[in-house]
């Protein structure tokens, strides 16, 4: 598991290309018959993915040593969503079979955890938020039908999209995590522009459905002091409460967005008027 502090505005308006890079960009998520695991201080949110092959994925015991408890999930929950081929996810006495742009909901309390993909050939991805939890509720599987579809944007400004809240208040009940998925129409570059920040949230995004040829700027940083990080394939980007988080990509893309935080209200947002950004 590798550990990244919190980090002040301040410094970030210090920074160069490598120095935003190592703070803030996720890179190498998946890796044949393994889990990575990224330990934010910022709310610690723990983003990762596990992709099984030909063997299963599972979390041990052991990795409750970086949490300082009994096992994992002692005092958390976990949200993933399927980016690959079909997964089974073994959840104690419960079992998940987990299609492509389908989304599992883990409650605390959780101890053994088993991820499988069904056909090695299509292996699954999982992307996964995780964060500390108070209490549990069910887990629970959800549909990209189930995920309260909302398409936003425009041709004429490159960012038509829809957006699938998956792990949302009005879907399920979760301790703090919030997770979904946004999917640009072809044509279409831009996501999150108009941007905003939300001081009571921070958010991360994980970028895909991208060829080896294209890439998303992502745009960072307090409204006044924007930043930029060059995000590929499969890549995610922390951002910290007070930093806007958007991007314009050289062709449509798909990025799954996780918040945790203060509340679970999605259109608690700050809006940044274009007049307004640096
Ligand atoms: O706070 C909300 C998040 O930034 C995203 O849900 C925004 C998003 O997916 C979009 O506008 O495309
Ligand atoms: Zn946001």
């Amino acid at each position: 598991m590798e550990i990244r502090q919190p980090i002040h505005s301040d410094h970030v308006r210090t920074l160069d290309t490598e120095g935003l890079r190592k703070q803030f960009l996720v890179e190498d998520l998946f890796k044949a018959n393994e889990a990575t695991l990224t330990y934010s201080q910022i709310d610690r949110i723990i983003v990762g993915g596990i992709m099984p092959v030909n063997q299963a994925v599972r979390f041990s015991p052991e990795l409750g040593r970086f949490t300082g408890t009994d096992f994992f999930l002692q005092r958390r929950e976990l949200g993933l969503i399927n980016i690959g081929g079909a997964a089974r996810v073994v959840a104690d006495d419960e079992t998940f079979e987990i299609g492509s742009r389908e989304a599992l909901y883990i409650g605390q309390g959780t101890k053994q955890l088993e991820f499988t993909s069904v056909d090695a050939a299509h292996p699954a991805k999982l992307y996964f938020n995780c964060a500390p939890a108070h209490t549990r509720y069910p887990s629970r599987k959800i549909t990209q039908a189930q995920a309260s579809p909302e398409t936003l944007g425009a041709p004429e400004t490159s960012n038509r999209r829809t957006i699938y809240k998956y792990l949302v208040p009005d879907v399920l009940p979760t301790c703090q995590l919030s997770m979904g998925l946004t999917q640009l129409e072809p044509g279409n570059m831009w996501n999150t522009m108009p941007c905003h920040t939300h001081d009571r949230r921070m958010e991360v995004y994980f970028y895909f459905d991208m060829n080896d040829n294209a890439a998303v700027f992502h745009m960072m940083g307090e409204p006044t002091q924007t930043r930029h990080i060059v995000v590929h394939n499969e890549q995610a980007v922390i951002s910290p409460s007070w930093s806007i988080h958007s991007g314009v990509g050289t062709q449509a893309y798909t990025f799954i967005w996780g918040m945790v935080g203060e509340n679970q209200v999605f259109k608690d947002m700050d809006h940044v008027p274009m007049s307004a950004i640096r």
